[in-house]
């Protein structure tokens, strides 16, 4: 049986280096088919049946139609009441198969059958790329790869306490202008350290328990020790996560990630969508504010933070933990500094730290999306993956700075797959067990 696996694996990540000249047959084999397809007329469809073109129109909140596995579904009157929240309209019109599949357990597949309207008409055969993807994620569910060790996770929580003792430490130790220096770094590495077990907690790797990753881990981790909000968070992520370095035709960003004009554009498609000579002054030094930008990135997280709690349309219990666990943050990052340290040095050691946790989490960000391809033509979602995301051949210490996220394309192809097995793949010999199905 491990062989097998290992065929499907290896099947499937060859077929990365092929990828473009595929992504690029399939487009072209879909443009003809789609000529053929404009002369259906309605009449000539059997009734309950829909062509993609009509399920395309339906493309907005209001009017919100999806497919998911050849099936018709018309989610308008739920799309506001989606406990997911608006991620949903990303996929209006369209094929939401495997997006659909990251997010949900059973309870939403059975939910989804309330929605189905029809069936989609001349379905296209699904891509041989597809086809491995699937296959090699439920291999993956039938190997228990999604299943986390708890161990690795304590291990994490304990390492990352760690880093914050030895910060205090070398405060406790000495105030000169060299321990002021590290001690700032290091909390900064223990604040992007907590951001990446916050991640694994509310992309739900740690523990099946959807509430207990959210309002537990989410919460302890990000709002409390990391100083983000993690509803702001979860939201803008998942969509990212759905719509990776997607902008519509007009260049807006879908992906709220590469949503930084008017500072930064990342194509010269989205810089020839702005119009106006200042901003575009702004975005033609982008080269000189790259970097400084990116040592600003928590001050910005942290505002957008600030920003999201303060807003009514959380539930108002949601509302006050986060805000709750945020002023925990704030006040204890302030008691730290202001214990140890004379005021102008405290405020040095704060803004220090400031900026070496917004360049620690930035980095990686920049180094695995941005510089691949930004697209406005929806493309399948394995496509979409491979073109906008980048892995970096691992080191030991990258892969422990980063989270494990240098295996950001394994990450973005099952999210849900714990830090500890992304680099399990490819072609390691999975432990198999044919009795577990996919759920
Ligand atoms: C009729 C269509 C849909 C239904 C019935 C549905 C239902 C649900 C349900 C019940 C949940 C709560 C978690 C769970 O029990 O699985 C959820 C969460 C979620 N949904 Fe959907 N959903 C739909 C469409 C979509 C689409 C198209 C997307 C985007 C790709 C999406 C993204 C999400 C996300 C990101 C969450 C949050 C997951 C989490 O808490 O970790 N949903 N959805």
């Amino acid at each position: 049986m491990a062989s097998s696996t290992t065929t499907v694996t290896e099947t499937f990540w060859t077929k990365w280096s092929s990828n473009s000249t595929l992504s690029f047959v399939t487009r072209k084999a879909q443009n003809s088919e789609r000529k053929e397809e404009n002369s259906i007329t309605r009449e000539s469809i059997p009734e309950g049946f829909f062509t993609k073109e009509e399920v395309a129109r339906h493309n907005s909140p209001r009017d919100c139609w999806i497919v998911i596995n050849d099936k018709v579904y018309d989610v308008s009157t739920f799309a506001e009441k989606h406990p997911g929240g608006p991620i949903i309209f990303t996929q209006a019109g369209r094929d939401a198969t495997d997006p659909f599949r990251l997010f949900h357990t059973a309870k939403a597949w059975q939910q989804l059958q309330e929605f189905q309207i029809g069936e989609l008409y001349n379905a296209e055969p699904v891509s041989e790329l597809l086809k491995d993807y699937r296959e090699l994620r439920s291999v993956l569910m039938r190997s228990q790869m999604f299943r986390s060790s708890k161990v690795y996770y304590i291990y994490k929580g304990l390492s990352n306490f760690a880093i914050l003792a030895a910060s205090l430490a070398v405060l406790n130790w000495s105030t000169s202008f060299w321990a002021i220096l590290l001690s700032s770094c290091l909390i900064g590495l223990y604040w992007q350290q907590c951001g990446w077990l916050a991640h694994d907690f509310v992309h739900n790797q740690v523990t099946e328990n959807r509430s207990f990753n959210s309002y537990v881990g989410g919460l302890f981790w990000g709002n409390l020790a990391q100083g983000f909000s993690l509803g702001w968070w979860k939201t803008k992520h998942n969509v990212h996560h759905a719509v990776t370095n997607e902008c519509d035709e007009k260049y807006n960003p879908i992906d709220p990630d590469i949503d930084t004009l008017p500072l930064l554009a990342w194509s010269e498609d989205i810089l020839a969508s702005v119009d106006d000579p200042f901003i575009r002054s702004i975005i033609s030094k982008q080269h000189l504010l790259f970097f400084p930008l990116l040592f600003l990135a928590r001050i910005s997280w942290m505002y957008s933070s600030w920003a999201h709690v303060s807003t009514f349309e959380m539930p108002k219990s949601l509302r006050l933990a986060e805000r709750t666990c945020l002023l925990i943050h704030y006040a204890t990052t302030l008691g730290i500094a202001f214990y140890f340290l004379p005021v102008p040095q405290a405020l040095c050691w704060l803004l220090l730290a400031e900026l070496f946790s917004g360049i620690g989490l930035s980095t990686i960000f920049v180094v695995s999306h941005n510089g691949m391809e930004m697209y406005n033509n929806p493309r399948d979602f394995v496509t979409a993956q491979l073109s906008s995301t980048r892995n970096i051949k691992n080191q030991f210490f990258y892969d422990w700075f980063s989270g494990g996220l240098n295996w950001q394309i394994e990450h973005h192809l099952f999210p849900t797959l714990p830090r500890h097995n992304l680099h399990k793949l490819p072609l390691q010999e999975l432990p198999f067990n044919p009795s577990d199905g996919e759920p």
